[in-house]
């Protein structure tokens, strides 16, 4: 089917759908490597790939066969190299085509199996939160949604109790031996403390924020699990979700976020 002719050429519908296609392809790719030392990487391995073309149209064919082994072993390198953003854009793609992320198909397919009351109690949390800010003692504290994530909570030591603003005082209480690392929170209770998260090697996190702002990102972008951070430098709160740190937030912020994104049962993230 014809769309329309551009000099000798013939444009048809499929061709310039193909085109689309090919431009959201390389702004999502543009996306993911902005600013980070992976771009340059992609932009050397570019212009590689043009050098070869030109030596192969002008047919130097041993200069060829060099840059084709040299493409070969690059596509190869570029998959390492790459493979935190290739991770990100297959979450970006695997996000966006969840058909349970659209709320009306969500709403019509599940309105008889799910409640859509949230399972996790905030207030003893954001209680917590505001006495950690409020005393400058650091917490880190892991929300589960829907993710498993008891291979986290075996990191750490398993607790198994009911969630208490007290309790979780005293686990981040600067004398307690389970102050370190991060608190999970499962099915509404403090299911471990002291576990060790993923941590995220995000360029783009500004230096100012340490290694427990790092496992909060860290630990959003390997599961679907909010997690809080309250800094012990300075007091600060800051939640990150589907890898994406939002940093001082009031306690009115970070409440409003977390009861939209875990009261969205199947993968929303909380509109910034
Ligand atoms: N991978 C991790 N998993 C769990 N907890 C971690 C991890 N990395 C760091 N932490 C926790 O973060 C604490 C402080 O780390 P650090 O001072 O580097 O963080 P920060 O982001 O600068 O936060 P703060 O503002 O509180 O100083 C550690 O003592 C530890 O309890």
């Amino acid at each position: 089917m014809l769309a329309f002719r551009l000099g000798f050429l013939d444009i048809g519908w499929l061709d310039l759908l193909d085109i689309g296609l090919v431009a959201l392809l390389i702004y999502q790719i543009y996306n993911l490597v902005r600013g980070s030392v992976a771009s340059r990487v992609f932009i050397g391995y570019l212009l590689v790939y043009l050098a070869y073309l030109l030596v192969k149209a002008l047919s130097l064919n041993l200069m060829t066969t060099i840059l084709e082994y040299f493409i070969s072993v690059g596509a190869l390198a570029l998959i390492i190299i790459f493979q935190h953003e290739i991770r990100r854009f297959l979450l970006l793609i695997g996000k966006s085509t969840n058909l349970t992320n659209n709320r009306w198909l969500r709403r019509w397919l599940l309105r008889d199996f799910e409640s859509t009351e949230s399972q996790m109690p905030l207030k003893p949390i954001l209680d917590t939160c505001k006495t950690l800010a409020t005393e400058f003692s650091g917490g880190l504290l892991v929300l589960q949604r829907n993710d498993d994530l008891e291979k986290f909570a075996q990191s750490g030591e398993i607790i198994d109790a009911d969630l208490s603003k007290p309790l979780l005082l005293a686990i981040f209480s600067q004398y307690s031996p389970l102050h370190d690392g991060a608190v999970l929170i499962i099915g509404g209770r403090i299911r471990a403390a002291r576990c060790i998260l993923p941590v995220s090697d995000d360029d783009e996190l500004p230096s100012s924020l340490g290694f427990r702002h790092r496992a909060a990102l860290g630990m959003s972008e390997a599961t679907d699990a909010a997690v809080i951070a309250v800094s012990e430098e300075s007091g600060r709160l800051s939640l990150a979700l589907n890898g994406e740190l939002f940093t001082n937030l009031s306690l009115q912020e970070l409440e409003t976020r977390l009861e939209q994104y875990l009261n969205e049962p199947h993968g929303h993230p909380a509109e910034s």
